[in-house]
């Protein structure tokens, strides 16, 4: 590399720490409690309505943990956050669920939950409650489920996307990687910018064994979201299109796209959110 091309790429490459270490100072007045009241309890997570992103959202996980091509023993949530919706399917098919989070007041808040009912800020029956119905089991098997989920969750891990490698070392993961991933919402929400997301979705690609599976959930149009009161975080915008190239550019083939469209009455301030995608992909 010559000298012009190496000034160049350190000044890249202190762009792109700079954008970062934006994102987190961003990250440091993130309320738990206050991102679940905006985003997982009513009027937006809604149960009765047909049209609400909440089934949609648990529908295309339990469809895509059940329809028998994901399989195997370790299933990883990255960027976990307060939020234990994203794992009530895979549950039951993983024996090892790591849970993970940037920042410690997430990981506190799904350890309150591990702990037993009435401890977290949020109360996830009614979420338990309807993976049970999808499931056809009656919804008071939920509380089976939560002992499910609490058995498997075998720890709640640090983690950083941008980084090459996003877990510790000693985080006891496979060798080989783990058979699948889930991640919600994370990735755009922490990415200053695209070329950002799309290393993030190859660094936590390495996190996955050849012939794993990825699920990802995330939001279309969103330009920023409230973490809390008076916490405006920038969001990278996607549409559907960059979402399907970011993802077989980044190495992965793309089994499903799904798009749901918010209606107006989900539109309550705490961000831009237009809609909300699910991939579901595969590592070659
Ligand atoms: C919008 S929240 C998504 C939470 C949850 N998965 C959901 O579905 O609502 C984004 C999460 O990413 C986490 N995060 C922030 N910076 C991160 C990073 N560099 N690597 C991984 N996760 C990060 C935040 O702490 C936060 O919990
Ligand atoms: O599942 S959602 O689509 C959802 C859930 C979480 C988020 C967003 C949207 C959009 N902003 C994200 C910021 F990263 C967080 N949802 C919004 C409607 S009601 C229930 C929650």
């Amino acid at each position: 590399m010559d000298r012009e091309a190496k000034n160049e790429k350190e000044e890249n490459d202190r762009e792109r720490e700079k954008g970062v270490a934006a994102m987190v100072a961003c990250y440091q007045g993130f309320d738990p409690a206050a991102y679940l009241q905006y985003n997982y309890m009513p009027p937006r997570a809604d149960f009765d309505r047909q049209d609400s992103i909440v089934p949609w959202k648990l529908g295309c996980l339990h469809r895509a943990f059940t329809e028998g091509d994901v399989g195997g023993d370790v299933l990883v949530d990255v960027g976990s956050g307060p939020t234990l919706y994203q794992v009530l399917s895979g549950c039951e098919v993983f024996d090892t669920v790591f849970l993970t989070d940037f920042l410690e007041v997430n990981r506190q808040e799904l350890r309150r939950w591990l702990q037993g009912e009435g401890y977290s800020s949020l109360d996830w029956t009614p979420y338990l409650q309807h993976v049970c119905k999808l499931e056809g089991r009656r919804p008071s098997a939920w509380t089976e489920k939560a002992a499910r989920l609490r058995s498997v969750v075998s720890d709640i891990l640090p983690i950083d996307v941008h980084l090459p490698r996003p877990l510790h070392p000693d985080s006891q993961l496979p060798t080989a990687g783990a058979d699948c991933l889930v991640s919600c919402f994370c990735l755009e929400s922490v990415s200053p910018d695209l070329a950002s997301f799309n290393r993030a979705l190859g660094h936590i690609r390495g996190l996955l064994r050849p012939g794993g599976h990825l699920l990802l959930i995330g939001a279309l149009g969103e330009s920023y979201y409230m973490g809390g009161p008076g916490v405006r975080i920038p969001v990278v915008p996607l549409d559907e299109a960059q979402v399907c190239a970011s993802v077989r550019a980044s190495g992965y083939t793309l089994v499903r796209l799904e798009v749901y469209t918010l209606p107006q009455g989900m539109m309550v301030g705490v961000d831009d959110v237009t809609g909300v995608f699910f991939v579901k992909a595969r590592k070659p």
